[in-house]
């Protein structure tokens, strides 16, 4: 029996691209894979919901910046992001995938994952584990947050002709990781954001799952 690959999602908002992959453990496209966790850093998150619905329900865990730089006076941003990585190695996955996670993650988060910094002293050298991210827009176009209201705004100038979603490497240049899977995504001159965005969503609940069995095969390869 091949094993398990084991992948914990991190979000912030709605989870309709957590709900793709939740919807593709272990079938066809996403074989003898589960999430093994759901991070937020929004508690009124509808993912952590679709989460606790999922069948089986998937663990999930909060914790925003703020609340915990209120809680642990001295402490820093760098702090809360090793605190999130500290969490996620937690699963001991085999992928983080940040679907909609609207936090910039730094170094110390960064280190932790990627097995630079070990986790307690003395601790085994670790592995790192690949981070990917979902970003609707193609590479290099419209980097950080609101791409999908950035691009229909420079259609509507005529400064471009389409756009698209991509999923990539988490570096820490934000976005700036390599593409995995790219997708245009027309425009279509009149129709109204709304209907621009149904189809971009469309593409992006493809992407994520596509994107995550690439990552995972490489990995953790399922044995013939
Ligand atoms: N080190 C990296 N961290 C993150 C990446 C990345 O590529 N490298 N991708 C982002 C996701 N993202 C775009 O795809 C993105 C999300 C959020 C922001 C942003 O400006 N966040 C602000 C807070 C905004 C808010 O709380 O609403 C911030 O973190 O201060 C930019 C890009 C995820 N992380
Ligand atoms: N820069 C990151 C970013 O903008 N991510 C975007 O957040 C949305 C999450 O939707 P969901 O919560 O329904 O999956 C998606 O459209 C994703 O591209």
């Amino acid at each position: 029996m091949a094993a398990e690959r084991k992948v914990v999602v991190l979000i912030s908002g709605s989870g309709t691209n957590l709900q793709a992959l939740i919807d593709a453990q272990n079938t066809p496209t996403l074989p003898n894979t589960r999430i093994s966790l759901v991070f937020s850093n929004r508690k009124a998150a509808y993912g952590l919901t679709r989460a606790a619905q999922a069948d089986p329900p998937i663990p999930t865990a909060y914790l925003a910046l703020q609340p915990y730089l209120k809680a642990n006076p001295g402490k820093t941003r760098a702090d809360y992001d090793a605190e999130v990585a500290r969490v996620v190695l937690r699963e001991d996955p085999d992928l983080i995938i940040l679907a909609g996670w609207m936090h910039i993650l730094g170094e110390g988060f960064l280190e932790l994952v990627d097995g630079i910094k070990p986790l307690r002293e003395g601790e085994a050298p670790r592995k790192p584990v690949p981070v990917i991210n979902l970003h609707p827009a193609l590479p290099g176009a419209f980097d950080g947050a609101n791409a999908i209201e950035r691009a229909f705004e420079a259609f509507q100038k005529g400064e471009i002709s389409s756009s698209g979603a991509m999923m990539h490497r988490v570096v820490k240049d934000v976005d700036r990781g390599e593409p995995l899977i790219v997708r245009e995504v027309p425009i279509i001159k009149g129709e109204p954001i709304e209907a621009f965005e149904e189809r971009l969503h469309k593409v992006e609940h493809e992407i994520i799952v596509q994107a995550a069995a690439k990552v995972l095969d490489e990995v953790k390869p399922l044995q013939t």
